[in-house]
């Protein structure tokens, strides 16, 4: 399929595997690539060293475009920067905070950029600072969030630029596509659908979390810290909102969060901040990554090619699950 965002990037189908910082590694970015899509290595709190190997472990599973995502609280992410460049990786993506310092090097180098923004404003400024297209991420998503929902930022970030935008946040299958793409989106952005395939290395017990979790399993911590994060409800995450009622300081909140992504990354779901999107409630199969981008557009373009009222009679006929 043709999209401003497929020809922009080189992919065959607009689905962009989201960046899931320690646990979107080479291995899923190669096979998400490889399946049509854009596969993104995860730079967030990773050594040079990893992201080199995990650069070259891609490599060895496609030869079609990867990106990297810099995650800009990152104490390391300038170091990320500058790797981006040197590694040849074809897409830079960006999360939590603004990629206005290295924008020059990056377009410098013929990467393509595409910012996550949580705002018309941020994604404006990053039009004007050169960006390629923007990802408009809705609160909806898991990990770091802005406030705003997907069906309240795609349209005002569309309206707000000319170049593609992607939308993310809540989409896991072709409905969500479809909404998306109903809203201005010219591509979609997916990380918590991406969780459960068997190229993600995610720990078993991280896996099973998204599967057996409902609609209203998702909590966000960290608002007191002013870095929101959606994750699985958990021991941690209600120690967290406990905490944030007392209204402890910042450094206590922070002291909370340290460590707290590597010790759900190492299967500790219960102390540690199991990070995903609503939509995890819709995630309830293993798949591969291949069949997830598949099933995905096939499911869009099906339902695309409904009128209003054959969608409404095809709801009407629902099956409850
Ligand atoms: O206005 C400005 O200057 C910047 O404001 C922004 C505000 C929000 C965003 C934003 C929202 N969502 C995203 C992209 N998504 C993400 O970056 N999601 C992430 N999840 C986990 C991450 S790593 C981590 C580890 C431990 C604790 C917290 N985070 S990064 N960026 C981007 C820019």
């Amino acid at each position: 399929m043709k999209t401003r965002i497929t020809e922009l990037l080189g992919i065959e189908y607009p689905v962009v595997q989201g960046a899931m910082a320690r646990i979107a590694d080479g291995g899923l970015a190669g096979a998400v690539s490889e399946a049509g899509g854009l596969g993104i290595i995860a730079c967030g709190g990773a050594s040079p060293e990893w992201i080199r190997e995990e650069v070259a472990r891609a490599r060895a599973i496609t030869d079609k475009p990867i990106g990297i995502n810099v995650m800009l609280m990152d104490p390391r992410a300038a170091e990320v920067a500058e790797l981006v460049c040197e590694l040849g990786v074809e897409v830079v993506t960006t999360g939590a905070g603004s990629p206005a310092n290295y924008m020059a090097a990056w377009k410098e180098a013929g990467v393509k950029v595409v910012p996550v923004v949580a705002s018309a404003a941020l994604a404006a400024r990053m039009e004007r600072l050169g960006a390629d297209a923007v990802v408009a991420e809705g609160t909806e998503a898991g990990g770091h969030i802005g406030e705003l929902t997907t069906m309240a930022l795609v349209p005002a970030v569309c309206a707000a630029v000319s170049i593609p935008v992607i939308g993310a946040g809540g989409i896991a299958d072709g409905r969500g596509m479809l909404a998306a793409f109903a809203l201005g989106a010219e591509g979609v952005q997916c990380g918590t659908r991406f969780l459960t395939v068997e190229e993600c290395s995610v720990h078993e017990a991280w896996k099973e979390k998204v599967l057996a979790a409902k609609d209203s399993d998702t909590i966000v911590t960290g608002r007191g810290t002013g870095h929101p994060v959606r994750g699985l409800k958990n021991k941690f995450a209600r120690e967290c909102r406990k905490m944030e009622m007392a209204a402890k300081s910042g450094e206590e909140l922070e002291g909370m969060y340290a460590g707290s992504l590597a010790r759900a990354v190492a299967g500790d779901v219960e102390n540690g901040s199991v990070m995903a999107g609503q939509v995890a409630a819709l995630v309830t199969e293993r798949g591969c990554a291949a069949d997830v981008i598949r099933d995905m557009v096939r499911e869009a373009e099906a339902l695309a090619g409904r009128t209003l009222d054959e969608l409404a009679a095809l709801n009407s006929r629902r099956e409850r699950a």
